[in-house]
């Protein structure tokens, strides 16, 4: 479970667009939100659009993995979409905010990589929300009065990457997506291979 999380507009969903793009091996996991899809967005790609009601019934029913209320909206991972995959040892891929991570730490402990993205500055930040042109003056103003406060909870990831040039930084996540795939813990297929190769010979 590789989870990127960001302050608003730092490129976490550019990131894991190019990642899903060039690596078959990894699906998203398609949140559930209250919020209004944006220009362009497309449901049961980008999210599941639901309304309130809608959303406090899934949460009811034991449906999310976690969920949280950010920006005034709330968003959670459905359980349904991942638990096959996961079984299955598929990898998914998390665009969620810190508080979705701590839930699904405390869930999947080890299974879970932790990629905190920061933006090469507060004004850049601001540049991108304003330059990405789906949401309004008010909602990137309280999206930059949040970014702080967002970033404080860096400290909780395992990895953290700057997000200035995308090439280098998404070729940042793809270094740190290789090597925890490499983790003796998660090659259990290499197994039968080494007892083959600690048989006695001769
Ligand atoms: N390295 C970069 N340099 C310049 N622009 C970038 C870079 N990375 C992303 N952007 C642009 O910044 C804007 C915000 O990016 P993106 O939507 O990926 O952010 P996000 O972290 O997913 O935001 P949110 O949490 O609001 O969904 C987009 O217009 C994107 O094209
Ligand atoms: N805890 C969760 N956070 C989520 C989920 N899906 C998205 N998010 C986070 O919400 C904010 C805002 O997203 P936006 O698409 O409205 O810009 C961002 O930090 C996302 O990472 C979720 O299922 N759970």
């Amino acid at each position: 479970m590789l989870i990127l999380s960001s302050p608003s507009g730092a490129g976490k969903t550019t990131i894991a667009r190019r990642l899903l793009a060039e690596d078959s091996e990894i699906r998203p996991s398609v949140s559930v939100t209250t919020r209004a899809p944006r220009p362009g967005e497309v449901e049961g790609k980008d999210y599941y659009f639901v309304s309130r009601d809608t959303f406090d019934r899934m949460a009811e029913d034991n449906a999310f993995y976690e969920w949280a209320t950010v920006f005034g909206n709330s968003y959670g991972t459905p359980k349904a979409q991942i638990r096959e995959g996961l079984k299955e040892g598929r990898d998914f891929l998390f665009d969620i905010d810190w508080q979705g991570t701590q839930q699904l730490s405390q869930k999947a402990g080890t299974d879970v990589v932790r990629i905190f993205v920061l933006p090469p500055s507060i004004q850049e930040l601001h540049r991108r929300l304003s330059g990405r042109g789906t949401d309004s003056a008010e909602v990137i103003a309280d999206r930059m009065a949040r970014a702080q406060a967002e970033i404080t909870h860096w400290d909780s990831y395992d990895y953290v990457v700057v997000n200035d040039d995308i090439d280098a930084c998404f070729a940042q996540v793809r270094e740190i997506l290789a090597a925890e795939r490499m983790k003796r813990t998660r090659q259990t297929g290499l197994i039968p291979f080494v007892r083959e190769l600690l048989k006695p010979q001769g």
